[in-house]
């Protein structure tokens, strides 16, 4: 269970203070796949890294499962985020001179494991997210964005992690490679346990999830937050 109880982060600006996240409650049992919706500005990023321990909320606490992140100290806060988390980005951010396979077993390293059994578990995450024949030892300038978003979701399943976190996954993509893409991370969330949050514009992404978060002014509000705006 992701649990947030009363969340909120400040960040100070030349106008003043401004809540990005101003009181924020919700849990999220394991193994569900849910949505952060909301227009721009309206603090999704700022909840997705939050919840992921790459900044600290102004007040508040997050729990996943037995850990309050929100207590631990920036040292086990980075051990934490390597062992049990799993990020996505829109831009992928594979290392370029790498190969898929090589960028998998990357993570692998900080588990401690062997070459040889880093290159196993590598090969058989990428045959999970459906990379295979060739395009393991080709390098990502060589695969399709699509491809390489399945590596980037390999990657993050490398460590077996109990949250993938996954900021606009499908951005960059096409609208049926983005879907196949959501279908992926459904499965790894049905299939593997994982509680998966993404947080999107896409409001098809968004209707293909367990649960949908709508945010507004920094707020969790009921329903669309604002259905005439699109960005
Ligand atoms: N580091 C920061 N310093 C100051 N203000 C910030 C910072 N990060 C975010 N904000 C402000 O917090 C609010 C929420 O930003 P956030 O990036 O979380 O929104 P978002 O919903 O993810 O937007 P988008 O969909 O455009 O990515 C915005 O008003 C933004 O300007």
């Amino acid at each position: 269970m992701l649990q947030v109880n009363d969340v909120t982060k400040h960040f100070k600006s030349s106008g003043g203070t401004v809540a990005a996240v101003d009181g924020v409650s919700f849990d999220i049992p394991n193994g569900r796949f849910a949505s952060i919706v909301g227009s721009s500005g309206s603090g999704k990023s700022t909840l997705l890294s939050l919840l992921g321990a790459l900044d600290a909320p102004s007040d508040g606490s997050i729990r996943v499962g037995d850990v309050e992140i929100t207590k631990l100290s920036a040292r086990k806060q980075v051990a934490y985020r390597r062992s049990r988390i799993g990020f996505v980005f829109q831009q992928y951010y594979l290392v370029p001179n790498l190969t898929a396979l090589e960028n998998v077993m990357l993570p692998l390293e900080f588990a401690g494991l062997r070459a040889k059994a880093r290159r196993h578990r590598a090969a058989e995450l990428l045959k999970q997210v459906g990379i295979t024949g060739s395009k393991p030892g080709r390098r990502p300038g060589k695969l399709s964005g699509g491809e390489q978003q399945r590596v980037s979701i390999a990657r993050a399943l490398a460590n077996s992690p109990e949250l993938i976190l996954a900021d606009e996954p499908t951005g960059n993509l096409d609208s049926r490679n983005g879907r196949r893409i959501v279908r992926l991370l459904k499965e790894l969330s049905r299939s593997e346990g994982t509680t998966v949050v993404v947080v999107t514009h896409d409001r098809s992404v968004a209707a293909d999830t367990d649960m949908t978060l709508s945010m507004q002014d920094g707020r969790i509000v009921d329903g669309d937050p604002d259905p005439d705006e699109e960005d």
